[in-house]
């Protein structure tokens, strides 16, 4: 294997510029996957990615998922589905990645225009979706071009799925994997997915366990329309202070989740895991760098590992409604809903969870004896998930680290969501391997999201020698 990876390798780092090039283009198109108006551009970001894929010679279908529910008047991005590959002597392996993003205004604070690639003297790229996903996504196709080039036979099968909905709980996505399992998706041995991050900067990680999410709504309305709050202010009940007020008895500062019967359903901590944490690459300035500040709820590496990847949290995200802009509107806002969501983990039940939320949330606004309305609701929702990292799927991408990294990897899991992870490991019936490709210090969903060129080139070193090293490695 040595000598093919060497030209593989090689062929990736004289065509730097190139998956450079394809990464700008990528994110030069605003698939912003939660903003109605954007639903063009995340069509046309599955769309470039179908023709990119064909050119290299992948076979490519754009799969319609209908209409968005809930919002009718939008049908939803297609899923790409593409194979690359059909010999019955190889393995075939599933790779899972998404095409849309998180939303970005240059005006939220980045210091350049979030949907142009810039790259700086230190080597990091710059711009919305650079690690979080589509820098990732086409990893595999540029590993793809850098075996072409390089005249080294492509390993194994490639089969890929790739949805323009993840940033928006994965809508649609969950009955075509059902579907599919046994169709096309029927000869996958194994599933990756490159979606997450290295805990730290220098430490690359292979992943097993991911925390679901259950996404709220806090309608809260009374008023006909938004008022003055001079001529109407100590006169109406505001949807404002009383949204506040039940948002602000959610979770306290030091995330401390208030409602009842969350914790409960939390399985307990074993021995055995306790030791896990104390072997991990990890230590408090890689939380601070990451973090850009020193304002940690913990003042050790394991209960804040703990926090991210074993016990739920409750964030607050925003208010729709509200007046948000610079300056001093004296308004009273008529209608407002309050989002939030909770990281969920093992035991949590998604049902159990929005039950005893809803029956919280309703008590607490009953409390305020507000006149106004509240309607409290769950967005969307997404299990946990925890698999085993004993499996020759695992065994190989540790191989391939090795190999491109020069060290062992760490065993992580991450305190994100992937929503369809779950759902291919159960349609399937296969092992899942999450195989990050970018680091801590990334800024996936913030301001100024970068990829360091550098992990995106050996990360694209790392997709092919994992499909190298699957291809040999025995049977559990
Ligand atoms: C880890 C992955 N790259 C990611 O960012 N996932 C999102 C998925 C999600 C869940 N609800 C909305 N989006 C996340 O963890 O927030
Ligand atoms: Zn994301
Ligand atoms: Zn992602």
């Amino acid at each position: 294997m040595a000598p093919q990876l060497d030209s593989f390798f090689k062929q990736v780092d004289s065509n730097t510029d190139v998956f450079i090039e394809r990464l700008r283009k990528a994110v030069a198109i605003p698939s912003i996957s939660a903003e109605d108006a954007r639903r063009p551009d995340v069509v046309r970001m599955g769309h470039f990615l179908a023709d990119e894929l064909k050119a290299l010679g992948a076979e490519v279908e754009l799969r319609p998922l209908g209409k968005q529910p809930h919002k009718e008047h939008l049908d939803l991005p297609p899923v790409v589905l593409g194979r690359y590959g059909n010999d019955k002597n190889k393995r075939t392996i599933l790779v899972y990645g998404h095409y849309d993003v998180q939303p970005a205004e240059k005006s939220d604070g980045w210091a350049t225009e979030p949907f142009e690639l810039t790259v700086d003297d230190k080597g990091r790229m710059f711009g919305r979706g650079s690690t979080d996903d589509k820098g990732p996504v086409l990893g595999w196709l540029n590993a793809i071009e850098a075996h072409q080039k390089a005249g080294v036979d492509f390993p194994v099968n490639l089969l890929m799925c790739f949805e323009g909905m993840e940033e928006y709980g994965s809508e649609g996505l969950d009955d075509l994997i059902k579907e599919e399992a046994k169709k096309f998706f029927a000869d996958a041995d194994a599933v990756c997915i490159s979606d997450n991050y290295w805990l730290g900067t220098e430490k690359p990680c292979l992943t097993y366990g991911l925390r679901g999410c259950n996404y709220y709504s806090i309608e809260v309305s009374g008023p006909g329309a938004d008022l003055h709050s001079g001529v109407f202010g100590g006169q109406a009940h505001e949807p404002m202070t009383d949204l506040v007020a039940v948002m602000g008895s959610l979770v306290d500062s030091k995330g401390n989740i208030l409602i009842p019967g969350i914790s409960e359903q939390v399985a307990p901590v074993t021995a055995d895991e306790e030791k896990l944490y104390e072997s991990i690459a990890f230590t408090m300035e890689n939380l601070h760098e990451s973090l850009g500040s020193t304002t940690t709820i913990h003042e050790e590496t394991k209960p804040t590992l703990m926090a991210r990847w074993r016990y739920p949290s409750l964030s607050l995200h925003g208010i729709e409604g509200a007046f948000s802009a610079p300056g001093a509107k004296t308004v009273i806002p008529a209608k407002v809903v309050g989002k939030f969501s909770i990281r969920t983990v093992p035991d949590m039940d998604i049902e159990t969870t929005n039950k005893v939320v809803y029956k919280y949330v309703e008590e607490q606004f009953a409390k305020l004896g507000s006149k106004n309305s509240m309607k409290v609701y769950a967005q969307h929702t997404g299990k946990w998930w925890v698999a085993s990292p004993k499996h020759w799927n695992f065994s190989a991408a540790a191989k391939a680290v090795e190999r491109v990294w020069g060290v062992e990897p760490d065993f992580t899991r991450e305190g994100g969501s992937i929503p369809v992870t779950l759902t291919f490991e159960e349609a399937t019936g296969k092992n899942v391997l999450l195989l990050p490709m970018g680091s801590s210090t990334d800024g996936a969903h913030s301001i100024n999201e970068k990829l360091d060129k550098r992990n995106y080139i050996e990360g694209i070193k790392l997709l092919g020698a994992y499909l190298h090293y699957v291809a040999e490695e025995p049977q559990n």
